[in-house]
């Protein structure tokens, strides 16, 4: 395969729309990426945050309100989405139904004027790819929901682009499929080595997947990172909700030393993890119900709690509790019952702290 590349920037990318009633608003806030060839990269984040934005400037379906995008040294926001060549994916996988997969497949090579042989191998290569020789003579309406995205995702990679760009395109399957597409999608990125540029508002699609994730909220990007940096040093405290962090409280900043915190709140004092300089007087703690046990009374970074309400999820239970910090929710296993008293830990590496919310 040809039209390798070294590296995708992105500097300042800005959109803006306006609204149904004359507002302007900004979608898209001053991108700033870098993307390596080979690399998978997730825009994360909730609804309305840009995501699709960011992707449809990419993609050259969107002009630009400012910024620009270089593919190496030439560059490609100036030009229509046909001369960038990139391949795209969509939730609603966009298919001809009554075409079959062969021709669903080899559309875009018929547009684009390449000879016959040449468009049977490559849609047989790219069909081995998706792992749907076999399905050839198929209509794209006799296929299931995953087998459809497979051929999305072969008319996609059978032009040989650079770049592959996904729009949430696991939305439409069940969770199981889902999640055996994750790995499919990983694989085929993999075997490519190409970029591939994925869109969703999943978290657990999102880590499972990436090379590096963008969190992003509000048309602004609030983190880049890898999932592992994301997941366990979200960089405030929105991407730290956005992440899982369900249990968030205020407390008042007692010590500081290098990225280390001891604060206090109601009695409670606990050890935590500035992944920023906090100025005080007041922190917010952020804490995800995964990183709370039991634990014997005595021990240190630990807090007392009363359950309130049980919701069991097979290998372990959503406990809420009533504590000295207000409402708090632990993941745990094991069986619990209303009103039980229990000392719960959380390892001071495990608690996040931030600059303080106003009240
Ligand atoms: N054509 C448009 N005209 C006006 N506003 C728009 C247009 N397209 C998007 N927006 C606005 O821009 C913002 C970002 O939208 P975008 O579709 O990029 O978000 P998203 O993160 O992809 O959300 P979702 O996950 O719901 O698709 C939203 O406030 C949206 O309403």
């Amino acid at each position: 395969m040809t039209q390798l590349f070294k590296s995708l920037s992105l500097n300042a990318v800005t959109r803006r729309f306006t609204d149904a009633s004359g507002h302007q608003i900004t979608a898209l806030n001053e991108l700033d990426l870098n993307i390596e060839c080979g690399e998978f990269i997730t825009f994360l984040g909730p609804s309305g945050c840009g995501k699709t934005t960011a992707l449809n400037c990419l993609a050259g379906l969107l002009r630009l309100s400012g910024g620009e995008i270089f593919l190496d040294q030439r560059r490609i926001d100036i030009l229509p989405p046909e001369q960038r060549g990139f391949g795209m994916v969509f939730q609603n996988y966009a298919l001809f139904p009554h075409m079959s997969v062969v021709d669903n497949v080899g559309f875009g090579l018929k547009m684009r004027g390449v000879d016959k042989s040449e468009i049977t191998r490559r849609v047989r290569e790219a069909l081995a790819l998706v792992q749907l020789v076999g399905h050839e003579k198929k209509t794209a309406r006799q296929l299931s929901g995953g087998q459809q995205q497979r051929v999305a995702i072969a008319r996609a990679i059978v032009i040989e682009p650079p770049l592959i760009l996904m729009d949430e395109p696991l939305s439409n399957l069940d969770t199981k499929l889902r999640i055996e597409m994750r790995a499919e999608i990983r694989r085929i990125h993999s075997q490519l080595h190409r970029a591939t540029v994925y869109v969703t508002h999943d978290q657990d699609e999102a880590l499972s997947m990436s090379d590096r994730i963008v969190v992003m909220r509000e048309g602004r990007v609030q983190q880049v990172g890898t999932p592992k940096e994301v997941y366990a040093r979200p960089k405030n405290l929105h991407v730290a909700r956005f992440m899982g962090y369900r249990n968030v409280s205020q407390f008042d900043l007692s010590h500081t030393q290098d990225d280390r915190a001891t604060l206090s709140s109601q009695g409670v004092t606990l050890a935590g993890v500035m992944v920023a300089p906090v100025k005080g007087p007041t922190a917010s703690v952020a804490i995800r119900p995964e990183d709370i046990q039991v634990c014997s009374s005595g021990t240190p970074n630990a807090f007392e709690g009363r359950v309130q309400a049980v919701e069991y999820g097979g290998r372990d239970s959503l406990v809420q509790l009533d504590t000295r910090l207000g409402q708090i929710y632990a993941r745990m296993d094991g069986e619990f019952n209303v009103d039980q008293a229990l000392t719960l830990h959380v390892p001071a590496d495990r608690v996040m702290v931030y600059e303080g919310e106003p009240a």
